[in-house]
């Protein structure tokens, strides 16, 4: 008779670039998601036991200390196998966003300074409309379903989409279930959590980047214990290790701020589907502006669709106008056209206020120098300086890089020759200070509202009507509810447009129709003015008209025929190295090992939008197939041929938003 073993062979997944689970031995067995301390080499770290078998051959280490904490539910971990295998990030590394470094070794507070749960579900929400309560009791139904669907909430702004997917949220927690509520941007949503608060008596639990380390680890845990019954987060909060989820929503579906951009690049929107089906969970995506795969899993009946197609309390949907800025062009060096101004001055005179977009941080963002046309840019990527006043620099956008105004030109030696190109915010700022010098205004811009307070309190600031105009980049557009808020000028209309990728004309539409709908959500009608020098372009007739499925209609038959997506798969390889040979010759040898099959296509090797940054050279590859084939083999095939030495880095994105 064979002796029995002392001791218990384990996989325990780690939260570091490894997509393989490593082999430990305990005294006892443990069971899968519990968090254990090992030896990794020199060093000591926390890692997860995993569903993979344990190597029965492999030379173990004793695992030194078992986590007393709450295992990593099942659904967890099928969720991180399931975005490694997808996104071909490592499974390591997937892990590390539900185990950010240090999470756990951050000591307890010894009070008890953070309270969670206690929302109460049986507080009446606002009386709905008919047409809101129908669209609430399907909802309702959903969530008590206890199984995995998917719903689109399609409402027009100021439909009431929010209230009606708080009657959802409170369904769920009459059940007892936990919610998980996705926001674009958590860190500007101080509205949304008043307004929950208002709704269920205690603010949620919010999950975002700003956290301390304290509050991350009393959140995780109250998550992982069931008693965080809400969560609001940023895309990240989708790898909490909720106890019970009962319903997901993701509101602003169409965000591309829901991608993550590195490391493990996932689309928190569409993951969150995934998610929600491993945990039994209905999902509730929510817009005014679908995007293009969502609205066409809606048409195809793969996700449900509720419509609310009026403004709550009768407001009407703004009025939008394109200001042709060939017939009313600005003063020379100036960006407002008569016609915007004399707008405003109407809308100041009636006691109500004016919001300008312009989706650009800073002054100028191009500096030239008249005398020989010099232009300044990065030293480190391929993009120009961007100039910002508010504190005097120039700096890049991409890599942070910045430098005073040189008095210099650098080139020509001229002195005193330099000139900024072009408006940002700051620029309109100082416009609008000339043409009214009597009224307060305020810019909303991520480098001058830095938080969540500095957000919150220029919100209260325009609530109480201390501001008369506004002037801000993207962050104004976002779910803002302003009274008095009753004139939108689009600054630039056709700024969006000019990149053109593939969603170029998709994301301006998106993105101006949500800033229109700031305006005129209570009684006093909304007025919008784009400023175009192209107001025949589809995507200006398209807001101007107002019918956004017609615009979808328009998109999805040009999409259709080149299998671009959502009627075809992309998959987008980026190569980069300081060294520029290098990166090319690796570019060419995953172009020479292409995959050569029917219904798939590689563009490219091409230099990257953005060919040099951070000081590495990028070129970019696509991979782009029909949608009934799988990429993720592919591109497991085709990576496997080629051998990539350190000094290269290859990102793999698959279904990329960015081409930069
Ligand atoms: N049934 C209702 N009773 C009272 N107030 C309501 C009702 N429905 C909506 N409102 C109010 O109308 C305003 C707009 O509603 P809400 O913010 O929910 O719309 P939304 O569709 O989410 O807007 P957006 O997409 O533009 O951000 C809010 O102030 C909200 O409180
Ligand atoms: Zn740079």
């Amino acid at each position: 008779m064979e002796p029995a073993p002392r001791t218990t062979r384990l996989s325990i997944l780690l939260p570091y670039k490894f997509d393989m689970a490593f082999t430990y031995e305990a005294e006892a067995p443990l069971v899968p998601g519990t968090l254990v301390r090992v030896p990794l080499g020199r060093r000591t770290v926390v890692g997860a036991v995993w569903d993979d078998p344990p190597d029965q051959t492999v030379k173990t280490r004793p695992v030194m200390e078992v986590l007393a904490f709450p295992p990593l539910p099942e659904s967890l971990r099928k969720f991180i196998d399931w975005v490694g295998h997808y996104t071909l990030a490592p499974r390591g590394d997937v892990l590390a966003l539900t185990l950010k470094e240090k999470l756990l070794e951050t000591p307890l507070k010894r009070a008890k300074t953070f309270v969670f749960g206690g929302a109460d579900p049986m507080r009446p929400g606002p009386s709905l409309s008919v047409i809101q309560e129908k669209a609430a009791s399907s909802l309702r139904e959903s969530v008590g379903a206890e199984t995995f669907s998917v719903t689109l909430l399609d409402g027009v702004t100021g439909s009431g989409k929010t209230e009606v997917y708080l009657e959802a949220v409170a369904e769920a927690l009459r059940r007892k279930r936990q919610v998980l509520v996705l926001l674009p941007e958590i860190a500007l949503s101080v509205q949304m959590l008043a307004r929950f608060e208002a709704r269920f008596g205690v603010r949620p639990a919010v999950w975002h980047s700003e956290l301390t380390p304290a509050q991350r680890r009393e959140t995780f845990r109250a998550v992982a214990q069931g008693r965080a019954d809400v969560v609001v987060g940023a895309r990240s909060a989708l790898f909490l290790p909720f106890a019970d989820l009962g319903l997901i929503v993701v509101d602003e579906e169409h965000e591309t701020s829901f991608k993550q951009e590195d490391g493990v690049m996932y689309n928190a929107r569409d993951m969150a589907v995934v998610r929600a089906k491993l945990c039994a969970a209905p999902v509730l995506l929510v817009s005014a502006t679908p995007s293009l795969e969502t609205a066409e899993n809606a048409a195809q009946g793969r996700y449900r669709k509720l419509d609310l197609p009026t403004r709550h309390g009768g407001a009407a949907l703004p009025r939008m106008e394109a200001l042709d800025m060939r017939d009313a062009p600005p003063e020379s060096g100036k960006f407002l056209s008569p016609l915007l101004v004399v707008a405003m001055r109407q809308t100041l005179a009636r006691g109500e206020q004016a919001m300008l977009f312009l989706n650009r941080r800073g002054y100028a963002p191009l500096t030239l120098c008249r005398t020989c046309g010099h232009r300044l840019s990065c030293p480190n990527c391929s993009a120009w300086l961007v100039e910002h006043r508010a504190s005097p620099r120039l700096s890049c956008h991409h890599c942070g890089y910045s430098m005073q105004r040189p008095l210099k030109c650098p080139f020509c030696e001229a002195e005193g020759s330099f000139v900024p190109i072009g408006p940002g915010v700051e620029r309109i700022a100082e416009e609008v200070a000339e043409l009214f010098p009597e009224t307060e205004t305020l810019v909303m811009a991520s480098d001058v509202i830095e938080g969540p307070a500095q957000a919150a309190e220029a919100a209260a600031k325009i609530s109480a009507r201390e501001v008369g105009i506004i002037i801000g980049t993207q962050m104004v557009a976002k779910g803002w509810h302003f009274p008095h808020l009753t004139l939108v000028g689009v600054v630039d209309a056709d700024l969006g447009l000019a990149g053109g990728d593939l969603r170029a004309g998709e994301h301006t539409v998106q993105m101006l129709h949500q800033v229109a709908g700031r305006a005129g959500r209570a009684e006093a009608p909304g007025r919008v003015l784009l400023q175009s020098y192209e107001p025949e372009h589809p995507v200006i007739q398209a807001l101007l008209s107002g019918d956004l499925p017609a615009f979808l209609e328009q998109e999805a038959a040009i999409r259709r025929p080149g299998h671009w997506p959502p009627f075809g798969r992309l998959a987008a390889l980026i190569v980069s190295a300081v060294d520029e040979r290098l990166a090319d010759q690796i570019a060419r040898a995953l172009a020479r090992a292409a995959p050569r099959i029917q219904g798939v296509e590689v563009l490219g090797p091409a230099p990257a939008p953005i060919a040099l940054l951070r000081g590495r050279h990028r070129r970019r590859l696509l991979l782009k197939t029909r949608r009934d084939i799988a990429v993720q083999p592919l591109l497991r095939a085709w990576l496997a041929q080629v051998a990539v030495p350190r000094q290269v880095k290859l990102d793999v994105d698959v279904d990329p938003i960015s081409f930069m």
